[in-house]
């Protein structure tokens, strides 16, 4: 247990390759994250770095090596067991937002909460979406957003359930510089105010430059950065 509590994910010795490719996309990787850290996984296009998050979720089941998140062993969890773990535990916001085109910014944003059958208010709903300065757009619908405030939707749909995980793919990519540093300055908030453990998948250096540690993907695993 005392290595649950001191680690919040841990991926040991993964191997994964998708199915019919001649070798392993990822290999002998292993992650350790604190709980709280704020980490960065960087590297070229096609290394893996999606697959890598969707590892940690469950999304993606390694051949090889076995994935722990706050103490659950999701590489034993079977699909439905996975699927309410993550609701409970993650917060993920997907390179292509994945919103829901029938339901309204507010709606898609209380669709966590509503997922765990917590009640929620409006007003909470609508004050979080100002944080992000989506205020104006809580009761448009998503084909009626630019590519960042469909971006910064997913980053409060992510958030509002307030995850002890949060795993991002491109955070800040679709962003102007200016909303790429406010929502930095939201992660980072609730990095620190709830201890969200963290990792981002970036090419951004403003995102990049402000996290606590940073991993480039190469080679089939993690390696370190300064
Ligand atoms: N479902 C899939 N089936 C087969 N191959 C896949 C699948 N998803 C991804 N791949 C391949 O696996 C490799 C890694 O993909 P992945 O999306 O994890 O890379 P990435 O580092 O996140 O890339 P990017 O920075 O472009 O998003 C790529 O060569 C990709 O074509």
């Amino acid at each position: 247990m005392a290595q649950a509590e001191s680690h919040a994910v841990q991926l040991e010795g993964i191997r994964f390759a998708y199915p019919g490719a001649d070798r392993p996309l990822l290999e002998d990787l292993d992650l350790t994250l604190a709980r709280g850290e704020l980490a960065a996984v960087l590297g070229p296009s096609g290394v893996g770095k999606s697959t890598l998050l969707n590892l940690v979720a469950g999304l993606a089941v390694p051949e090889v090596g076995r994935v722990t998140v706050l103490g659950t062993e999701v590489t034993a969890l079977d699909e439905s067991a996975a699927a309410r773990w993550r609701r409970a535990h993650l917060g993920f916001v997907f390179q292509q937002f994945h919103l829901l085109p029938y339901l309204t910014v507010a709606e898609n944003v209380a669709l966590p909460l509503a997922l765990q059958g917590e009640r929620w208010e409006d007003e909470g709903v609508r004050s979080f979406l100002g944080r992000l300065g989506l205020a104006e757009q809580a009761d448009a619908y998503p084909r009626h957003l630019s590519g960042g405030q469909a971006q910064r939707t997913a980053i409060a749909r992510a958030l509002i359930h307030r995850p002890p995980v949060l795993l991002a793919d491109e955070l800040t990519g679709n962003l102007d510089e200016e909303t790429a540093v406010a929502v930095m300055d939201l992660l980072v908030e609730a990095v620190e105010e709830l201890c969200t453990t963290t990792l981002v998948v970036t090419h951004a250096p403003e995102v990049a430059a402000r996290v606590h540690t940073r991993y480039r993907l190469a080679h089939h695993r993690l390696h370190r950065e300064p």
